[in-house]
């Protein structure tokens, strides 16, 4: 069985964006596959924040990118404002995947270099003959000026720069939900909170929904409403932002709130509750597919592949044995 189950899921007229039972499988050699992602589920609310986190290789870009259809998942939903978008194709898929639209990690190389900034930001406008008279306001928006920094090319901005670009082409198209992948991984420190602090005033002005990914939970749990922990391709935990980072369910979810530096959590240090690193994907282990690294693996665990099940309010969790009891 594919899923950790979709219980967790709320009625489908209430979410803008609803994925459902996500399978990704990529092709690992000697005829073999490895399935990156494995039943996945989640849904957004209009003007939500949704955080995905785990560590490196645990499906989060994958996911992403499903819910774009690039490439569509094996199986599994995604309705955008109710439109299964796996059914759609060709120009009916460009079409309403213009609504969904995606900021990547590497702000740098996503711009084309030989282009100047005004036509980089103009250039999905001109062809979906949408938000063309919003060039100027949106470069304002994200902080560029469009008089000066228009006319320049991405190799003369900053990293930090070039994200507000890569922001300011996303948003010019009107989207309804943005998923950001890591969009602060690859910045400075000091840069990260601005940029973190920029989405936060475009989501309000332009009502934006937002999926927003990275490894770091640290960066995760400022700007998330909710949060959707991921582990080798399966959801662990979904909770409120400050209800999962004050009381973690998950064992794995602990271990990487152990993890953040001065989380003022009292927990113990993140080795002694997590070891050595995620086994592979293609021969994932048994059951659940963190015993093989949790300090808390029973017979059980081995057996039985936990299911998402309700913590009460709006707390879900795939353990047998969660450290807050199950409603
Ligand atoms: N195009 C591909 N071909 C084969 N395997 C892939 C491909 N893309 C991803 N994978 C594998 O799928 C799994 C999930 O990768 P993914 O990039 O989605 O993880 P992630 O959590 O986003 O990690 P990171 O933060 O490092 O990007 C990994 O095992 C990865 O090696």
């Amino acid at each position: 069985m594919a899923g950790s189950g979709s219980a967790h899921l709320r009625p489908p007229g209430q979410a803008v964006l609803r994925a459902e039972d996500l399978v990704v499988e990529f092709p690992a050699g000697r005829g073999r596959s490895v399935r990156a992602v494995s039943g996945v589920s989640f849904d957004l609310l209009p003007g939500e924040t949704l955080g995905i986190v785990g560590e490196s290789g645990c499906g989060k870009s994958t996911t992403a990118r499903a819910l774009m259809q690039l490439p569509p998942p094996l199986s599994g939903s995604v309705r955008l404002d109710g439109v299964e978008l796996t059914r759609l194709k060709g120009e009916a898929l460009r079409r309403t995947r213009r609504r969904l639209q995606m900021i990547f990690q590497d702000p740098i190389s996503s711009l084309n270099p030989r282009r100047r900034v005004r036509d980089i930001v103009a250039e999905g406008p001109r062809v979906w003959g949408v938000g063309g008279d919003r060039v100027d306001e949106i470069l304002e928006a994200v902080g560029l000026d469009p008089d000066t920094a228009a006319t320049r090319r991405p190799h003369e901005f900053s990293g930090g720069q070039c994200q507000r670009i890569s922001i300011a082409r996303a948003l010019v198209l009107e989207p309804e939900v943005v998923i950001c992948d890591e969009p602060v991984s690859a910045l400075d420190v000091s840069v990260q909170a601005q940029i973190l602090g920029l989405l936060e005033d475009l989501k309000e002005r332009y009502r934006l929904t937002l999926v927003f990914i990275a490894h770091d939970l640290a960066v995760v749990k400022n700007v998330s409403d909710r949060i959707l922990v991921m582990y080798l391709g399966k959801t662990c935990e979904l909770a409120p932002g400050s209800e999962l980072v004050e009381r973690p369910a998950h064992p794995y979810t602990r271990a990487l709130l152990a993890s953040i530096p001065r989380s003022g959590l009292g927990l113990p240090p993140a080795d002694q509750l997590i070891s050595g690193e995620p086994p592979s994907p293609v021969t994932p282990p048994s059951g659940c597919r963190f015993r093989t690294r949790c300090p808390k693996a029973a017979p059980r665990c081995a057996q039985e592949e936990p299911e998402m099940r309700s913590l009460g309010g709006d707390r879900w969790v795939a353990c047998h044995y969660p450290e807050v009891e199950t409603a």
